[in-house]
């Protein structure tokens, strides 16, 4: 007989927080990305650890790049480990274009090639409007917008340029209908989707697809954590996604392995939306779900 349906549960392969999976079965070729190199943003936790560990087990070598140098290096050992792939942990801070210039040297150096550019570091957290200072309105803008883009052109102009490239931003649904205490990380990555559109037009003839991944809410990561996740699930909040349960991480690196490869040869520009319908249905605003009041005075 078959499984009953798993609703609103973790899968078993997200019940480890950061870790690496125990088990992994192939979907895709397992030669889907042999011998390329990705560069990884916030590569040493949560998404995009996971997207350098699937990746990796389809033949990719991987730069996991962020401003923790020692979690990166602990996360870079148990990359290669589950892999028999190589993992340079570099430190970075997108807002620093000096910092992704040093980091892309040194991945050339290393590799000789960049093929993929994941852009996944972000920062968020819940604040409602009013309490949010305009510094904290900008310190997201900057790494999740200007991160983005400081990142992409760096690597554009020292070698996507001249070879060709892919590149994936890891958007979010969270401002499709716009949502309570999310004014900053909405704003930003509403500002990554336009981005992803004017870049795949004006690269596409260098040979460099932009696209973007566009999660909703993902177990087991601390945006998940932030946006009061493990709340809203206790409290069966899921049920009003369509698909009724949060997604996970392998599924999220499933799609980004999507469009990074040339499984999606014919696809610049597009945004894929992969948050189980969730900006689809009304009840998505985390604030009113969680009844958290937004207090003046308040930082969440
Ligand atoms: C997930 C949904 C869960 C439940 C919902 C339930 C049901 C909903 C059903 C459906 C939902 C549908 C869709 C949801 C879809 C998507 C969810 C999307 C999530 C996206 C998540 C992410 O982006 S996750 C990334 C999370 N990880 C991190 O943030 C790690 C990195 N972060 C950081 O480094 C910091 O937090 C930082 C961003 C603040 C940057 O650090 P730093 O540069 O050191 O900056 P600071 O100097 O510390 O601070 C700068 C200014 O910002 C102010 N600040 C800092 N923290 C806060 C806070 N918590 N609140 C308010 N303000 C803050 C700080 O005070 C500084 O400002 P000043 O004016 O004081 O200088
Ligand atoms: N979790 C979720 O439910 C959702 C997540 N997303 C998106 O997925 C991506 C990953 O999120 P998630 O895995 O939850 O969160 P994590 O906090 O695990 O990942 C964010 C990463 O960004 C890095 N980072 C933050 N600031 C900087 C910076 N200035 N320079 C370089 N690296 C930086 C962090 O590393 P370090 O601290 O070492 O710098 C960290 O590894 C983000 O783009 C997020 O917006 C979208 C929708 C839903």
């Amino acid at each position: 007989m078959a499984e009953p349906r798993s609703k609103g549960a973790l899968l078993p392969e997200d019940v480890d927080f950061d870790d690496c999976l125990t088990s992994y079965t192939h979907i895709y070729s397992p030669d889907l990305l042999k011998d390329q190199v990705a560069f990884i943003t916030g590569g040493g936790s949560g998404i995009g650890l996971r997207i350098a560990e699937i990746f990796m087990r389809h033949g990719c070598d991987t730069v996991i790049a962020s401003r923790n140098f020692e979690k990166l290096k602990e996360a870079a050992k148990k990359l290669s480990a589950v892999s028999g792939r190589r993992c340079l942990p570099l430190c970075l801070d997108v807002r620093q274009p000096e910092s992704i210039t040093a980091a892309v040297d040194d991945t050339l150096k290393e590799f000789g090639k960049i093929d993929i550019l994941i852009n996944n570091a972000a920062g968020n957290f819940l604040c409602p409007a009013s309490s949010l200072s305009f510094n904290a309105f900008k310190t997201v803008m900057e790494i999740d917008t200007m991160g983005t883009f400081n990142t992409s052109k760096v690597v554009y102009e020292k070698y996507f340029q001249t070879h060709g490239g892919n590149i994936v931003n890891i958007s979010a649904t969270l401002g499709y209908r716009g949502q309570g205490l999310q004014v900053h990380a909405g704003s930003a990555k509403a500002a990554n989707d336009a981005m992803t559109k004017h870049l795949a037009v004006e690269w596409g003839p260098s040979g460099v697809r932009v696209n973007a991944l566009a999660p909703g809410p993902v177990s087991g990561t601390e945006g998940f954590r932030r946006l009061g996740g493990p709340r809203g699930e206790a409290a069966g909040l899921f049920q009003s996604i369509p698909l009724q349960r949060a997604g996970n991480k392998t599924e999220m690196a499933h799609c980004a392995l999507f469009l990074a490869s040339r499984a999606s040869s014919y696809v610049t520009g597009a945004i894929l939306v992969a948050d189980g319908g969730s900006w689809l249905t009304s009840a998505n605003d985390v604030s009113m779900l969680l009844g958290i009041a937004s207090s003046k005075s308040a930082k969440l």
